[in-house]
């Protein structure tokens, strides 16, 4: 029979959403950006769009950077009993379709990926990526930044694509691409793997992985800021 589980065993389970609760305000403020809510609305500036575009996509190449060292974090420390590495592999592809994606709306919008010089937020943002790379972070840090990053896109671009939304028809793909079902399940997937190294981290780890989680949250926010001509 399996012992009854501790309190603190439970809510080891469930951090991440004990987390979300107590710092729902940054949360709300990264997921819920009034750029998103533009989009959703309607009245998005264009201008907005393709400055986040072309900004985003320096962003992301730097990004896959950042997860090729989850992986060899995984690959080194994971027991990879939820089969870790071949979630964050299909985290890899899709990066590969959202680089290939990006240059196709680049030339869509008339952004000359070229000529985009990276903005201070992006900059900072990049950096911070960087720091986590250095084989001095865990795992669980890092796979914990690894989520909040691809779960601020995911809850972001669903929200404007609920039901009485008025998202423009030429943004719904952009939308789509995050907002999708199986990049839903793809984000679930990676939250159940940060529950899972969280329940049996140390003390340390554990306030780590909440420093990067509101750092991630706080970047999120200057980027969407950035993307508006904010920073
Ligand atoms: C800034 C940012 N955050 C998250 C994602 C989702 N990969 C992104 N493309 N750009």
């Amino acid at each position: 029979m399996q012992a009854k589980k501790t309190r603190e065993e439970v809510e080891k389970n469930s951090m991440i959403d004990t987390w979300l609760k107590k710092h729902c305000l940054i949360y709300v403020g990264a997921t819920r950006h009034p750029f998103i809510l533009s989009i959703r609305d309607g009245t998005v500036n264009l201008s907005s769009f393709k400055t986040w575009l072309g900004q985003d996509y320096i962003f992301v190449r730097a990004f896959v950077s950042f997860v090729a060292s989850v992986l060899i974090k995984a690959w080194k420390e994971s027991d990879d009993s939820g089969g870790d590495m071949e979630v964050l592999l299909g985290g890899m592809a899709a990066l590969n379709d959202e680089i290939q994606w990006f240059k196709n709306e680049a030339s869509k919008w008339g952004v000359q990926l070229s000529d985009i010089v990276p903005q201070k937020a992006n900059k900072d943002y990049c950096r911070f990526l960087e720091s986590l790379m250095s084989s001095e972070v865990k795992y669980t840090v890092a796979i914990t930044a690894f989520w909040a990053i691809e779960a601020v896109y995911q809850q972001s671009f669903a929200h404007c694509l609920e039901d009485g939304t008025n998202t423009p028809s030429d943004l719904q793909a952009t939308c789509l691409r995050w907002g999708n079902d199986g990049f839903g399940q793809y984000c679930h997937s990676l939250k159940q793997i940060v529950n899972r190294q969280l329940a049996k981290a140390s003390d340390d780890e554990i306030k780590e992985a909440e420093v990067a989680l509101l750092d991630v949250l706080e970047h999120e926010v200057e980027f969407w800021n950035m993307s508006c001509g904010g920073a």
